[in-house]
């Protein structure tokens, strides 16, 4: 019989100008928290870059993505930005767990009630199988608020190392504002930042599912019917209820 060459046939299509365009990376993170703590506001700051002129309750989820580079990669961050009322979330929260790379606990630093629903925040994960080796950041949102605040740096800063994450106090709305009363310095914006921070602890640990070529339809969820595009980089999926 004849021998083939199949190291030469390998060889030959690695470098072939046919091979398929790099994958996208994307990262699933979900940003959770009590109604009205400014999920939405947070999420559509990273991926609008602007405070939301207004905002109305989320029903089910929405979702709002971003492409950044890290390290010369294209990696879309999508970020899940889930209803905070009961109500609007019973029927959408098996999806949001699913296939989770990272949580973000959002709690309003003038709202005590909203950090000590934080518990039961993160019982809901361990219920859905979400381990502790997802990554999770704790974030104090309306730190612009500096007259009304109920929660203290320190107290939120023990709960954050008990259940060992990082905390990040900040404003959607001021995203200068570090939640010392004090201001990041030039145009830091802080908000950006977390997310980063996120997007690049992830980044190091490579998580091999939930990619998609560029342009295409995206291999984490089908969003094609029932979707609102509303141009903000945003999609949303509602609930029946
Ligand atoms: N002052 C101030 N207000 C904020 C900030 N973030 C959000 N808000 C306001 O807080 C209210 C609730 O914000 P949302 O982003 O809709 O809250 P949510 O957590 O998404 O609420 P649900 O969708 O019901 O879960 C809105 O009136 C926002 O304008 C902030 O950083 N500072």
């Amino acid at each position: 019989m004849a021998e083939t060459g199949p190291s030469v046939e390998f060889s030959t299509s690695l470098t072939s100008s046919s091979l398929p365009p790099p994958r996208t990376r994307i990262f699933k993170i979900i940003v959770i928290g009590d109604s009205g703590v400014g999920k939405t506001c947070l999420t559509y700051r990273f991926c609008a870059g602007r405070f939301p002129e207004k905002t109305e309750a989320t029903i089910g989820v929405d979702f709002r993505e971003r492409l950044v580079e890290i390290d010369g990669e294209k990696i879309k961050i999508q970020l899940w930005d889930t209803a905070g009322q009961e109500r609007f979330r019973k029927s959408m929260v098996q999806h949001y767990y699913r296939n989770v790379h990272a949580v973000v606990f959002v709690y309003d630093v003038t709202n005590a009630t909203s950090f000590r629903s934080l518990p039961a925040w993160i019982e809901e994960c361990k219920q859905h199988a979400l381990g502790t080796e997802v990554p999770r950041i704790l974030v104090g949102n309306k730190c612009d608020l500096q007259d009304s605040i109920q929660v203290s740096t320190d107290v939120a800063q023990q709960f954050a190392d008990l259940h060992s994450m990082p905390l990040f106090e900040t404003s959607a709305k001021n995203p200068n504002s570090q939640g010392d009363g004090t201001y990041g310095g030039g145009n830091s914006d802080h908000v950006e930042a977390i997310f980063m921070t996120v997007a690049h602890k992830l980044k190091s640990q490579k998580p091999l599912v939930l990619s998609q070529p560029p342009g295409g339809s995206g291999g984490t969820i089908n969003l094609s019917s029932g979707v609102n595009d509303r141009g903000d980089g945003s999609r949303s999926w509602g609930c029946s209820c």
